[in-house]
């Protein structure tokens, strides 16, 4: 992180007009976080049994609005687990009470208040800060806002979070720390009243996150925002920088209250830190239990007290004695008053963008990352025409020649395979890429499944349709097919609906598998799929595989193109061989190939079904995916 955030200094307070232009966007209530006996279980296993593991032990806490709380502990604590259950991310297998104020937490109000940035930077790459902000805010803010107090907002969440002067900045050449806090301005668009963060300093030098946590505690002091952290080990300085730390060991609280007191309330305990020793480092060292496991015991059993005395209380420290430290349990902040507690945090859902206008920003969207991309673009464009020419030189002249008909059948066969492969394999890994920044996106609200899906298919579709025509024209030309404008348009339509349909199941692939199945899975399938049909007739088929063989699209599109080709009243061929020509009327070819019974119009019409019901199907895998918690 740079030194252009120094001055951020949290303009809200010291400018008027910045004040009145807030004023304009979704005010946010004061939010409470407390919990109560929250435990958190998964699935292991054991020589192949299934067996329970619990890793957070019913903890209780409780984090206040106005405050930067870190969540710290030694590795695999349940630091990240916390978080996750707390924001809601991970549902099924925790347990416990989550309140907001004074109320259960309610999923739906949970969402409207809170986001969640995780660890990586999950900002897409190929925009500017602008243009990611504009989006962001476009999708997320009401409907009722104006595009002018849009437009204010995004400058000034930008002028907060120091990111002005990179609004033009494409997002993959920002520095760690600038992407860290680009992902927090794309939530803080909406003015959220609980900000949860998974390790926001990691990977970033001392310097940034001194900044960077600084940012962090204006956020929360002056929106009264509540903001959790996880953190590792900071430094003494950095620790000193937080109002309260809530530390872990082994899934359970050692410690709840602000940063100073740590050593006194450990030193009531008997545990002593040793002079000019960090506080933090301390603190870890407690809880890996490098002071004894009793320590450890009674540190559990003292903040259990605590959290069963009541989830609006957590235990601070008052020194009113002068000098004489004391440990009570008392309300957490004098400007948190308890009577917050009292108050709703529930807001009228508001006014989301509906789902066209979604579609609309998600599609510019798209586009915008594909004319920044123009590279991949022209590439896959390029390589159908090379293709094109390359394959249909071989194949020259073979489409109006009796003589060769079955090379004219391996040029069909050829080039349905070429379109099924291009159009599978463009969108195959795609899933995988988005998949993370799409989860992100999705939980903190930004759009509904829908948009997102018809929005990657309005691109996505056009695209390999363009990609098809360059192939298919100067490969119809050149390998002499009939100059009829009916064959080539059946010829074209099924080689394209092909394609499209082979995409379908690259994205189902790519969306129910891992990476490294869906791209052996994808292509063995499609082969699979299209031997039926080319070189084999149906009856010589096994009967346990003619399900298979009526199931494959791709053959369904090579039958119907060969009887396109040479079915209708095509005539007499023009025969090259002098000697003889098998097949100069093309009726005995379809005849012997089982091509003469093929009826294309209900084969379209196949060939479109499995194409929507493998969107229906990804849809629902997607939908699942994004909706587990
Ligand atoms: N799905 C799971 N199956 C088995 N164990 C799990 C699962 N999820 C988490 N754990 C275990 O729970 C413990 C806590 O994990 P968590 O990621 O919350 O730790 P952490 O404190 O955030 O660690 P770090 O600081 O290293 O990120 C770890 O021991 C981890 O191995």
């Amino acid at each position: 992180m740079d030194d252009d955030h120094t001055y951020v200094k949290c303009r809200w307070a010291e400018n008027n007009n910045e004040d009145v232009r807030l004023q304009s966007f979704p005010k946010k209530p004061k939010v409470h976080l407390s919990f109560e006996s929250l435990t958190y279980t998964v699935n292991t296993y054991r020589k192949l049994k299934k067996v329970k593991k619990e890793i957070l032990h019913g903890i209780g806490g409780s984090f206040r609005s106005g405050q930067l709380t870190a969540i710290m502990g030694p590795s695999g604590c349940g630091k990240s687990t916390l978080l996750n259950v707390l924001a809601g991310y991970w549902i099924s297998g925790s347990s416990g009470q989550v309140y907001l104020n004074d109320s259960l937490r309610d999923e739906k109000q949970m969402a409207n208040i809170s986001c969640y940035i995780q660890q990586d930077d999950y900002v897409r790459n190929l925009l500017t800060v602008r243009e990611s902000m504009t989006v962001a805010a476009h999708l997320k803010l009401p409907t009722t806002v104006s595009a002018l107090s849009k437009a204010n907002q995004v400058d000034h969440v930008l002028d907060a979070l120091g990111l002005s002067v990179h609004g033009d900045t494409v997002t993959k050449h920002l520095s760690g720390g600038q992407k860290k806090r680009l992902s927090i301005a794309l939530e803080l668009i909406t003015n959220p009243s609980i900000l949860f963060l998974d390790e926001p300093t990691s990977g970033l030098d001392s310097q940034s996150c001194s900044q960077f946590v600084s940012l962090m505690a204006d956020l929360a002091h002056h929106q009264n925002r509540t903001m959790v952290c996880t953190l590792h080990q900071p430094s003494a300085l950095l620790f000193e920088k937080f109002d309260q730390v809530y530390a872990l060991s082994s899934g359970r609280c050692i410690y709840q209250g602000p940063p100073n007191f740590v050593i006194p309330y450990f030193a009531e305990r008997l545990v002593v830190c040793p002079p000019y020793h960090n506080p933090a480092d301390f603190l870890i060292e407690v809880s890996i239990g490098e002071y004894g496991t009793d320590v450890l015991v009674e540190l559990f059993d003292s903040t259990k007290i605590t959290n069963t005395i009541g989830r609006n209380k957590c235990h601070t420290i008052s020194d009113e004695d002068h000098g004489e430290i004391e440990f009570e349990l008392g309300t957490c902040q004098e400007d948190n008053n308890i009577n917050d507690e009292r108050l709703s945090y529930k807001l009228e859902l508001s006014n989301k963008p509906r789902f066209y206008v979604q579609i609309y920003h998600l599609y510019m969207r798209n586009i915008t990352m594909y004319k920044r991309n123009k590279t991949n673009l022209l590439l896959r464009i390029a390589i159908h025409l090379a293709l094109a020419f390359i394959i249909s030189y071989m194949y020259r002249g073979v489409g109006n020649d009796a003589a060769l008909v079955l090379t004219n059948m391996k040029f069909v066969y050829a080039s349905n395979l070429l379109l099924v492969y291009t159009g599978l394999m463009s969108v195959i890994v795609s899933f995988h890429l988005e998949y993370i920044v799409v989860k992100r996106e999705h939980f903190n609200s930004w759009y509904t499944l829908f948009p997102y899906i018809v929005s990657i298919l309005l691109v996505e579709i056009p695209l390999q349709i363009l990609c098809c025509i360059v192939y298919i024209v100067p490969a119809y030309a050149i390998t002499g097919q009939p100059f009829e404008l009916m064959r080539f348009g059946y010829f074209a339509v099924f080689l394209i609906a092909t394609s499209m349909t082979s995409q379908s199941t690259g994205f189902l692939c790519g969306a129910t598998m891992s990476l490294k199945i869906s791209v052996f899975v994808g292509p063995v399938f499609v082969v699979l799929l299209s031997v039926f049909g080319f070189a084999i007739r149906f009856p010589d088929v096994p009967s346990m595989y003619s399900w298979l063989h009526h199931f494959s699209f791709i053959r369904a599109s090579f039958q119907s193109i060969m009887y396109s080709l040479y079915g209708l009243d095509r005539g007499i061929l023009p025969c090259s061989d002098e000697m003889y020509c098998h097949y100069k009327n093309p009726v005995k070819f379809l005849n012997e190939m089982d091509f003469a019974r093929v009826n294309i119009y209900p084969e379209f019409v196949y060939i479109c079904s499995f194409f929507l019901c493998t969107y229906v199907l990804t849809s629902i895998v997607i939908w699942y995916r994004l909706n587990k918690r």
